[in-house]
């Protein structure tokens, strides 16, 4: 392709012929492509040395067998993976994500969304994403931890704490990570901060579990308050019950909004009243430690319990914090048809393109994950900063400096998406994550 066509079209049927078969993989690359061309189109510095076919490319991929034993003493075999996409502006940083539907086209999608998240952070991380089609359902504390162990060595060749930087994702919380870091640590004979999320008690840092779903909150709070308004008051419709939907209700709730719905993949809980505190700390309780069906909460709190997903729940605030692709373009409809205001994604890309595209047209405020959830990543970099300095900051400090980041990362999306009157924020945080790894790249030359 000559350097000076560069188009939509072309560009994605070169990237699809690349990467056959991974959809998803295609669907991120195109939201991306579409509002950076533009941009690369008036900019010959990036035209010309093909900056964006270069991004859109990984460093490289290691695939590997993860062999395990059950505890029946069956053998089990699962493929681990480890994406390093792009460390122009800092070592690989990405989670790893344990779920039976992992695969290259998921990992690559979400390896490269890292790109322009990390970028966005202000912070020096570059980007990475990894994972294993093992599902931790229903397995015991044994056998994951056999599992992790066995991940880990193979994995521990590939990183390190200024090479590559894994972190959780769906299915691997603080247990995953701790067994995962013990393993590491072992095999090679060094503590060193190389995986972030860790426990307190070996350099893991206060607020990182709640990051990423405060920092959803802090993010919706941001573009409100660009419009001179606020979460007080608000009826906040959230899906998910893992780590980012959690922590996400809890802000919402100190933050005056009214949450009533949560959800896990056999469908969700419409609590009319609202959870508070009280409820919020036992549905904690039945899924980060007991690992349960959300139907229980229904059963225990006397609310109703509905399968599938909750955007038909009326609301003001919208927050996708399960997976991929979870609000489709029904859904948007039907949000906006219910006065809808604002939609902020904490999971990684869970708006299909037509639904982002019938949520821009309405003018909801739409904030994409890459600038949304951006405040889980902030604190693993922050967790790095303590791991080097051998310091442990307060929680505090870390909530303060969470809150800036949010604030720098509204403030990016609102210089590069303004529109007339409305903030695209898809474009803002687009142009603005790309502006910084692009430049970088630049200035290394032809590599
Ligand atoms: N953990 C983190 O720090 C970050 C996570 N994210 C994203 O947030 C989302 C949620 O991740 P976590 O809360 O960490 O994971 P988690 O494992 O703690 O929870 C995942 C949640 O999603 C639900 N879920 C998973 N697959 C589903 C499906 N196919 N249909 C419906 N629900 C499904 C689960 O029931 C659970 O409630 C993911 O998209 C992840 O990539 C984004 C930024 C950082
Ligand atoms: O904290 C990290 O390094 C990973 C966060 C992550 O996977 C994400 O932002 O999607």
């Amino acid at each position: 392709m000559n350097y000076d066509e560069l188009n939509l079209d072309h560009f994605m049927e070169g990237l699809a012929k690349r990467n056959p078969g991974e959809t998803e993989f295609h669907q991120a690359v195109h939201e991306v492509a579409a509002s950076v061309i533009p941009y690369v189109r008036d900019h010959e510095r990036y035209r010309k040395s093909r900056i964006l076919e270069r991004m859109t490319e990984p460093d490289r991929t290691v695939i590997f067998r993860v062999v395990w034993e059950d505890d029946e003493g069956n053998v089990r075999i699962n493929r681990g993976y480890r994406v390093q996409f792009n460390n122009a502006i800092g070592p690989y940083k990405g989670g790893l994500r344990f779920h039976p539907s992992v695969n290259l086209s998921i990992l690559k999608f979400l390896g490269f969304e890292q790109t322009f998240k990390n970028s966005l952070t202000t912070l020096p991380i570059g980007s990475g994403k990894g994972g294993a089609d093992f599902n931790p359902k229903g397995k015991s504390d044994a056998e994951v931890m056999r599992f992790c162990q066995s991940y880990m060595t193979e994995l521990w060749h590939h990183i390190g704490a200024n090479v590559d930087i894994p972190a959780g994702d769906i299915g691997v919380g603080a247990r995953e990570i701790s067994y995962m870091f013990g393993q590491y640590k072992r095999l090679a004979k060094e503590f060193t901060g190389v995986l972030t999320g860790k426990a307190l008690e070996f350099g893991g840092s206060l607020i990182r579990t709640e990051a990423t779903g405060y920092g959803n909150a802090f993010f919706m709070q941001e573009m409100l308050a660009h419009r001179g308004d606020g979460i007080e008051g608000k009826t906040c419709v959230v899906s998910g019950s893992g780590n980012v939907a959690i922590f996400c209700a809890e802000k919402l709730i100190q933050l005056g909004g009214k949450v009533v719905t949560l959800s896990d993949s056999s469908g969700y809980i419409h609590d009319p009243d609202g959870l508070d505190m009280e409820k919020l700390a036992w549905m904690k309780d039945l899924k980060l430690v007991r690992r349960g069906r959300i139907a229980e909460y229904a059963e225990h709190f006397g609310c109703s319990f509905h399968e599938g997903r909750p955007w038909a729940v009326p609301c003001d605030l919208a927050f996708p914090c399960a997976t991929q692709n979870e609000l489709e373009e029904g859904d948007a409809r039907t949000l906006v048809s219910n006065g809808c205001l604002a939609v902020s994604e904490g999971a990684n890309m869970p708006t299909t393109i037509p639904a982002v595209d019938v949520l821009h047209q309405a003018k909801i405020l739409y904030g994409p994950g890459k600038a949304a959830n951006a405040g889980g990543v902030a604190v693993s970099g922050l967790e790095m900063s303590q791991n080097s300095q051998r310091l442990a900051w307060s929680a505090v400090d870390l909530e303060g400096r969470l809150q800036q980041i949010i604030t720098d990362i509204h403030r990016q999306c609102v210089q590069h998406g303004q529109e007339g009157d409305h903030v695209n924020y898809v474009t803002g945080a687009n142009v603005a994550g790309f502006i910084k790894v692009a430049d970088a790249m630049v200035a290394y030359g032809v590599i």
